[in-house]
């Protein structure tokens, strides 16, 4: 296959501790200046003690990376896939430098986040300049993949899956990680609120695939103070305005995580669920894609596409729903946070687009 400019992949994730005396600098690395409440911090930190200490983040990475490099070896795509994490051990910084070692010059770069805004998007791009800082590495990161037939068609089969056996009222709630208003406001660019957006079609088109015809979109995680909006409703909220509206079984579909991340494991399954059973409520999780085949296969669409694009040919970009394939190239004033005016890379007049 031809990977022409590219000559390496970069897996790009969030990383997450995996022993006890990892959480606390873990949660200072998250939260460097972003003026998160010390008791939001310690409530967190629990969670991970909860689980041993342990995120469940970097095992299943190095469950995608397996699955990765076995993909691209099967379809002849014959590159090196490298891996880094915005906030733990392996560090971007380290991946690049690994790079650098090894003589990679062009890189695409998969995250492991599927939407548009400031944390999915420009941070990482601000991640990632960083870490090319001084090495002679290009880095394209590639498109949003919301909707992609690969990250949509895995949610569906989860969610026809959840609902096999559930009694005829069951209600879907489909989850995401909730964000302060303001960044929603800026996702995509300025009153785009391209985050809601794109959930919103996920959902309704993962609703539409597996046949439920109850469904609404729920948030959870939110953090910060109390003071400033995020989005609403909260899942363990919604469950309780469901049940009072009569609703008797739910199935929760994670939309907003590509793994079971803390926030699925701590959040949906220990905490939801036990509102739920408070309420007695029927409660089941759909699966995340993890390292479904076809979401596998999605990563080296994506690259094979990006590649094309950089090689100046005409290419059939993959999307599914009403919203179009995501851009490959941020415009100026995508996913801004007036906290930040960090240099990044992938947007329009960036350095290393
Ligand atoms: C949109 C979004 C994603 C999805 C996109 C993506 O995947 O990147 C995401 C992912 C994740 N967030 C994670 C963990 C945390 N996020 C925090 C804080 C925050 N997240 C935010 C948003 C998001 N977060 C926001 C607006 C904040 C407030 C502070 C700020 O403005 O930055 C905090 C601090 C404590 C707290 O405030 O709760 C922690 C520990 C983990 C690791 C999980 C694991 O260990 O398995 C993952 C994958
Ligand atoms: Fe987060």
């Amino acid at each position: 296959m031809d990977v022409r400019p590219f000559d390496a992949l970069l897996l790009v994730s969030f990383g997450g501790p995996e022993k006890p005396d990892d959480v606390v600098p873990f949660l200072e690395n998250v939260t460097a200046g972003r003026g998160i409440p010390r008791e939001r911090l310690e409530e967190v930190g629990q969670h991970y003690f909860l689980f041993g200490g342990r995120s469940p983040i970097n095992g299943l990475n190095r469950e995608l990376l397996d699955a990765l490099r076995k993909d691209f070896a099967d379809h002849g795509v014959d590159v090196p896939i490298y891996w880094g994490n915005r906030n733990w051990d392996p560090y971007l910084r380290d991946a690049t430098e690994q790079m650098a070692a090894d003589g990679v010059q062009r890189a695409a770069c998969f995250v492991t986040s599927a939407y548009s805004s400031y944390s999915g998007c420009r941070q990482y791009r601000e991640n990632l300049y960083d870490a090319v800082s001084g090495l002679q590495i290009g880095l394209s990161r590639l498109r949003h993949y919301f909707n992609h037939p690969g990250f949509v068609g895995p949610f569906t089969e989860a969610t026809r899956a959840g609902l096999q056996g559930a009694p005829a009222d069951t209600h879907v709630v489909f989850v995401t990680h909730s964000i302060p208003s303001s960044m929603n406001e800026a996702s995509g660019g300025p009153g785009r609120q391209m985050y809601v957006r794109q959930h919103e079609s996920v959902a309704a088109q993962v609703a539409a695939g597996a046949g439920a015809d109850q469904w609404s979109l729920a948030y959870c995680s939110r953090s910060g103070s109390p003071h400033v909006p995020w989005l609403e409703p909260d899942i363990n909220d919604h469950l309780e305005a469901l049940k009072a509206s009569g609703v008797s079984s739910v199935v929760v579909v994670p939309i907003g995580f590509i793994s079971d991340h803390m926030e699925v494991i701590y959040d949906l399954d220990t905490e939801a669920k036990a509102t739920a059973e408070r309420l007695g409520l029927r409660y089941v999780r759909a699966a995340t894609p993890g390292a479904h085949p076809e979401f596998v296969a999605m990563v080296r669409d994506l690259f094979l596409e990006r590649a094309a694009v950089e090689r100046g040919e005409i290419v059939d970009r993959k999307s599914c729903g009403e919203l179009p394939p995501s851009h490959d190239v941020c415009p100026a004033d995508c996913c801004l946070n007036p906290r930040s005016s960090l240099p990044t890379i992938g947007g329009v007049g960036d350095m290393t687009a």
